[in-house]
């Protein structure tokens, strides 16, 4: 479980957050939503550790981030650009590198690389270098670095940003699997069918706040529209950051 409460974070002379609270829950995706500039990926950030939050407080499964930050980190996984891969290696030697670094001992990291590897139906390509992956297979190796180590909490910023059909689906089934399998799943997203069709919780947020939450359903309830695209600008006041 993933939770931000009252985060506060000036950049520069931008409040990016402003007593941005919200929590996403085991086993459900959740979406986070917002025009340019919301406050997203600041908050993303803020909750992988990567930036310091001026107050206020964001917890992975009850642990504080920035009290416990190696501990609360051990419980999440971030889900790296697929661009950023070392081309040189295979997955297996790729993820297996990634799950030594989180601390594992030689032999776990081989028996969790084994294990991701399986998860994610990836032994046709686990011992092949990445150099000319597919986009696809990008993202499975990417998540499963993201995953190796086990946590309970994932976290993407646009997952999707710059993927085609095929590769959005792979992925949409692979976010799928891994609430199927109990985790909490947060992503950050301007794309609506996406965020209609996989989130269980769309956290709205506009200016560092959140303005609206609830299920795709709820916000077109509350806001009297037929579709999340619609409802979204309701809450938020204008069409601005909904890609096209
Ligand atoms: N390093 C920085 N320097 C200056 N301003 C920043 C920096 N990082 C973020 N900001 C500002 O903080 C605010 C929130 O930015 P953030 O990137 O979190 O928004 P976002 O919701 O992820 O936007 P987008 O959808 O465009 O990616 C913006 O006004 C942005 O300009």
């Amino acid at each position: 479980m993933i939770e931000v409460t009252d985060l506060e974070k000036k950049i520069g002379t931008v409040q990016a957050l402003d007593k941005l609270s919200f929590r996403a829950d085991d086993g459900k995706i959740t979406g986070l939503l917002g025009p340019n500039g919301a406050g997203k990926t600041t908050c993303l950030r803020t909750v992988f550790g990567l930036l310091q939050a001026d107050s206020g407080f964001a917890k992975i499964d009850n642990i504080d981030v920035a009290a416990e930050p190696m501990r609360a980190k051990q419980q999440l996984g971030l889900f790296p650009d697929p661009c950023g891969l070392y081309e040189r290696l295979t997955p297996r030697e790729y993820v297996q590198f990634f799950a030594e670094l989180s601390g594992m001992e030689k032999q776990d990291a081989i028996t969790a690389t084994n294990d991701v590897l399986e998860k994610l139906q990836m032994e046709d390509i686990a011992d092949r270098k990445c150099q000319g992956f597919s986009q696809g297979q990008r993202m499975k190796t990417a998540l499963a670095q993201a995953i190796v180590h086990q946590p309970t909490n994932i976290i993407l910023d646009e997952p999707t940003r710059g993927l085609d059909v095929m590769s959005t689906r792979i992925l949409r089934d692979l976010l799928l699997m891994l609430k199927e399998q109990g985790h909490c799943v947060l992503f950050s997203s301007h794309v609506m069918q996406e965020v209609a069709a996989l989130c269980d919780h769309v956290v709205v947020m506009v200016s560092g706040k959140v303005v609206a939450e609830g299920s795709p359903q709820a916000l077109c309830q509350q806001t009297k529209k037929e579709t999340l695209e619609e409802a979204f600008i309701a809450l938020i006041g204008s069409d601005e950051g909904l890609a096209a």
